[in-house]
């Protein structure tokens, strides 16, 4: 098989850069006329899936909103997983771990190794914890040819507090960055050491050419837009994979509207792109 960057790639030239990001908030399960329950869940999951899967280059099931409705909810999401793999869409699972490494390697384990039911294409990382506690993450992405999205810089108006703080030369962001490149250097046609960079951080002075993917969440629903994207990335755009949730889910249930809704903010970016 070929590294995730590989594939992302392909992926992304062939059917656009946007990630629909698939986030069932209970609101939205009622919008969609369903009940907040696994039934409901599925209902919207799956459908979501079958509506965007085969248009889609990734998506992105947001996990807690499958662990809230337990074990009947893991189940839906292992089989939104399965779907996403069905469609010919990179599913990457937003789980944002990060623990000492002997349970890093419980989580890589759990979402990396392709035997497991829960293994994605890639997953969200959150570094908090320091380089060595993403090394298992890293360790296993490579065995399996999987991928990772390591938190940079992210769409939350508090992310400064922390990711803006300076160690040493760099700031926090600038660290992940810098160590992200580092993992990807000479990787073709892209790294598989991806970071995530909200589409709302405004201009960023980091240097975001780290040869790897760049997850920008927060496009619609928080206020991204493909111009503010085009700002953020500069001449690291082409790498970018914008993420929207709320948006574009909120144009079901019918699932041709869900589709065109897609359709639209990917083909915005596909211009963006060039
Ligand atoms: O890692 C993420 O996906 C993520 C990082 C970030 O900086 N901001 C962010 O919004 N996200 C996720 O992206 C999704 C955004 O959803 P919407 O605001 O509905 O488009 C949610 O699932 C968030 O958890």
């Amino acid at each position: 098989m070929s590294t995730f960057g590989a594939r992302l790639r392909a992926a992304m030239d062939d059917r656009g850069p946007l990630c629909p990001g698939i986030d069932p908030h209970a609101g939205l399960l009622r919008a969609w006329g369903l009940d907040d329950t696994p039934a409901g869940l599925e209902r919207f999951a799956l459908g979501a899936v079958e509506a965007l899967g085969p248009v889609s280059s990734s998506l992105k099931p947001q996990s807690a909103f499958f662990e809230r409705h337990g074990s009947r909810g893991i189940a839906v999401l292992e089989r939104v997983l399965a779907e996403i793999r069905a469609a010919g869409a990179l599913a990457i699972l937003d789980v944002k771990r990060g623990d000492i490494g002997s349970t890093a390697e419980g989580y890589a384990d759990a979402y990396l190794d392709p035997a497991s039911p829960l293994a994605a294409d890639a997953i969200t990382v959150s570094p908090y914890l320091g380089s060595s506690s993403v090394q298992p993450f890293v360790e296993a992405a490579a065995r399996h040819d999987r991928g990772l999205f390591v938190l940079a810089l992210t769409s939350n108006p508090g992310a400064g507090q922390v990711q803006h703080a300076r160690a040493g030369e760099r700031t926090v962001a600038g660290t992940v960055l810098a160590e992200l490149a580092a993992l990807n250097a000479g990787a073709e046609p892209l790294g598989s050491y991806g970071a995530v960079v909200g589409a709302t951080i405004g201009e960023t002075a980091e240097d975001l050419a780290i040869n790897g993917p760049l997850l920008a969440p927060g496009v619609g629903a928080q206020g991204g837009t493909p111009e503010a994207v085009g700002r953020i990335f500069g001449d690291q755009v082409r790498n970018a994979v914008p993420s929207s949730s709320r948006e574009i889910l909120s144009a079901g249930p019918d699932l041709g509207a869900l589709r065109d809704a897609a359709a639209r903010t990917n083909d915005a970016f596909r211009t963006l792109v060039g």
